[in-house]
Formats: C-alpha cells, sequence, structure tokens
C-alpha cells in the first residue's frame, strides 16, 4: 500500500522509520513546510500533490492541531483515502463529522495512537466492545503528566523544569497546558468513552482539573499518608446515563496505577462478560506513537474493518451522583473534605479565588 505521511515532527518521523520495516507499505509523499534533506523528493509542500495522486491510499495524518488537520483529513476521506491520526484534538472535536464522511465514502478512518499512544487501547477497546457492554474505562492516558508527577514523588524536582525536561524527549504537546491542564487527558476521555459506550459525548461534557498547580509539599503529604497522585480519566455506565471526568487521584501505594513510571500510561476497561482488562506501555514519545501509527495502517492494509455503528446511543454526562473524597488545599492551608460529588468539587475549584488552589480525588 503507498502511503502519505503529513507533518515530520516527532510522531511523523517515527512513522516514517517504523514504515521502513514494515512489509507492504510504501511512503510516497511526505508533507512539510520545508525540504528534507534525508527524504529527497517525496517531500512536497503541496497538499494537493497528494489529494490527487491516485496511488496513494492513505494518509496519516500527523500534523496534530484543528487545522488545516481538519482540512486536509476530510479532503481525504472524501476522495476515499483511509486516514490514520494519533490527533487527539481533531478526533474529539470532529468525532461524529469524521465517522460520518469515512463511512459514506468506503474509507477507514483509524485513531489508535490518539489515546495511550503506543498501546493498543482504542483497538482493544474497539475490539471488546463488539461482544461486550463495557462498564467503566479508567486510566493514566497522560505520558507527560505522568513522567512529572513520578519523578516529583521520587526526588526533589521544580515542576517547571522537570516539564522542559518533558518536552524535550518529545512527550508534550505543542502547547503543554493541554498536557499538565488536563485537556489533552479529557480528548482521550472523550474519543475513549465514545468508542466504549457507542456515543458522541463531546469535551464539553467531561469536567476537568489539571497538575499545574501542584507542589512539592503537595506531594511530600501524600507520600507521608501513602498515596500516589495520579492523573485519570474516569467513565462509566450509570442508570440514568453516564458519568466522566479527569482530575488528579490519590491512589494507594498497592494499586497498579501507583508503580507505573516515567512517561507510561495504565489503561482499563471493565466489560460484563470479560470483567477488568488493564493495558500497560509508553503513551508518549516518538517510537511508540510511530509504532501505533503504522499498526493502524497495517490493519487497514490488512483488510480488517471494525463495524462502525452509525445508530448511537444517546448518553448524557451527569457527575452528581459520583462522590468521593478530596484533599484540598485553598490558600495555603489543606484539608480532606467528606464525600463530595465530582459537580460539587469540580464548582469548588471553578469558584475558588485563590488562583493556586490544588484538589485531588480520594481513591477508596
Ligand atoms: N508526541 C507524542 O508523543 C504524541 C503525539 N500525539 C499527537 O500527534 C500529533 C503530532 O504530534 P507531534 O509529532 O508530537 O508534534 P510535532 O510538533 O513534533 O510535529 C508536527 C509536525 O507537523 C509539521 N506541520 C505543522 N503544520 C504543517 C503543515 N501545514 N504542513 C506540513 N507540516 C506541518 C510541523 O512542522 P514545524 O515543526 O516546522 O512546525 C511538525 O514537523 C499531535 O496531534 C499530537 O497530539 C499523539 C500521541 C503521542
Ligand atoms: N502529550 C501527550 C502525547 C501523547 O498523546 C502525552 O504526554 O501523553
Amino acid at each position: 500500500m503507498k502511503i502519505a505521511i503529513l507533518g515530520y515532527g516527532v510522531v511523523g518521523s517515527g512513522a516514517y522509520e517504523v514504515a521502513q520495516a514494515a512489509h507492504n507499505i510504501e511512503v510516497k509523499r511526505v508533507l512539510y513546510k520545508r525540504p528534507i534533506d534525508e527524504l529527497g523528493d517525496i517531500v512536497t509542500t503541496e497538499y494537493e500533490d497528494i489529494l490527487k495522486d491516485e496511488e496513494i491510499e492513505l494518509v496519516a495524518e500527523c500534523i496534530g492541531g484543528l487545522h488545516p488537520a481538519y482540512e486536509y483529513v476530510s479532503a481525504a476521506l472524501k476522495s476515499g483515502k483511509h486516514v490514520v491520526t494519533p490527533n487527539k484534538n481533531l478526533v474529539a472535536a470532529y468525532w461524529d463529522e469524521l465517522h460520518d464522511l469515512a463511512r459514506e465514502h468506503g474509507a477507514e478512518f483509524r485513531y489508535t495512537a490518539s489515546a495511550g499512544g503506543g498501546i493498543p487501547w482504542l483497538f482493544n477497546l474497539q475490539r471488546q466492545s463488539r461482544s461486550d457492554d463495557i462498564l467503566s474505562i479508567s486510566g493514566i492516558v497522560n505520558g507527560t503528566c505522568n513522567y512529572i508527577l513520578d519523578t516529583m514523588h521520587n526526588e526533589p524536582v521544580d515542576f517547571a523544569e522537570i516539564l522542559a525536561k518533558a518536552q524535550e524527549l518529545g512527550y508534550a504537546e505543542k502547547d503543554p497546558t493541554a498536557d499538565i491542564g488536563g485537556f489533552d487527558t479529557q480528548r482521550k476521555c472523550v474519543i475513549s468513552a465514545n468508542l466504549a459506550f457507542g456515543t458522541s459525548i463531546s469535551e464539553e461534557d467531561v469536567p476537568v482539573f489539571g497538575i499545574q498547580n501542584i507542589t512539592a509539599g503537595d506531594i511530600k503529604y501524600f507520600n507521608e499518608h501513602g498515596y500516589t497522585c495520579k492523573l485519570l480519566m474516569n467513565a462509566g455506565q450509570t442508570e440514568t446515563g453516564a458519568y466522566a471526568y479527569v482530575e488528579p487521584t490519590l491512589v494507594s501505594r498497592g494499586a497498579l496505577e501507583s508503580s507505573v513510571p516515567a512517561n507510561n500510561n495504565l489503561i482499563s476497561l471493565t466489560g460484563n462478560h470479560i470483567g477488568t482488562l488493564s493495558f500497560y506501555g509508553q503513551g508518549a514519545g516518538k517510537y511508540p506513537t510511530g509504532t501505533s501509527v503504522i499498526q493502524d495502517v497495517l490493519d487497514i492494509e490488512n483488510g480488517w474493518k471494525f463495524s462502525d455503528k452509525s445508530e448511537k446511543n444517546d448518553v448524557s454526562v451527569d457527575n452528581r451522583l459520583e462522590a468521593h473524597r478530596y484533599y484540598i488545599r485553598e490558600n495555603g492551608s489543606c484539608k480532606i473534605t467528606g464525600p463530595l460529588s465530582v459537580t460539587e468539587a469540580h464548582r469548588l475549584a471553578s469558584e475558588s479565588s485563590d488562583e493556586h488552589f490544588f484538589m485531588a480525588g480520594i481513591r477508596e
């Protein structure tokens, strides 16, 4: 299969290199803003060169962001080309539209790398959902935040310094606010929940609280009380719809999540029949993510199709009945609350006048 890769940054260059070792794939074109010496004349600055090339059956969009990624991906699907992307911004924001376009034009639209980086999480979630009722999903899905929190738990480091290191290692988003503010995790939660529950919730449905205000003092308190702090996504079915939220969470030292080091992710699903399945591995970085992109390409090349259900479950998110205790630090003093609903805790966070406010849910 002849393919084109759009963008040649961390993931695009990783995908290109991994593709060299994959049988049956030829990278015919790479779209980039300027020449790339080692790639020679396969590089183009004109997307039309790719779109109009009938030999190119698949476009791997690795530019990131919403525009022009959206325009490029839509045009590829409309012309019947398959699309693979690690771009969670795009997938979460245009969920219905891009799936509809793919279905209308008989193209495959796959985005395994958009949540879990190198882990075949979405692939297996979708696979499991064919024969099971997925009751809940949860986990660590941001490599940058896990790298920061893991390092802070183990050594006295400055937050800004360790974030800069995560950027240097290629884990962070172009604007790392997306990582530390929890928005990247929120998008991955949207994508995972939509696949799990066959629905189309959006980013606005998922309240988010990030880790940008965590301090060495908070971590010291957690270490002394036997807790590890992780940024988790959570979503599940309820009798009336679903809950879904993202927040720093204190887990006990014995919990699986507690021992997840560096840029790794740990993501779990609980199905009615299968019980709980957990997936672990590198959630960010050039080769893990590049590999995941090329695995999707190979699945399409092999003719593997997931039946994309066109009928949707209309699920509404309500976090009012989802309650647990919280660690809250406000205006310099910290406390452990009694059970608070997620709705109430996130309201407190958004209404606090303390710009350094921090909270973390406590998993019992
Ligand atoms: N890094 C990671 O570990 C992971 C990233 N992702 C996702 O993968 C996507 C790519 O991320 P990443 O590779 O890290 O980002 P990078 O910024 O490293 O790469 C993006 C590349 O696209 C190029 N580019 C931007 N706009 C255009 C354009 N209009 N035409 C041609 N090239 C363009 C950029 O060029 P220039 O540098 O010159 O601006 C850059 O080379 C994002 O959606 C990200 O969220 C998903 C999982 C993991
Ligand atoms: N910035 C993201 C990259 C992968 O999705 C992360 O740190 O997980």
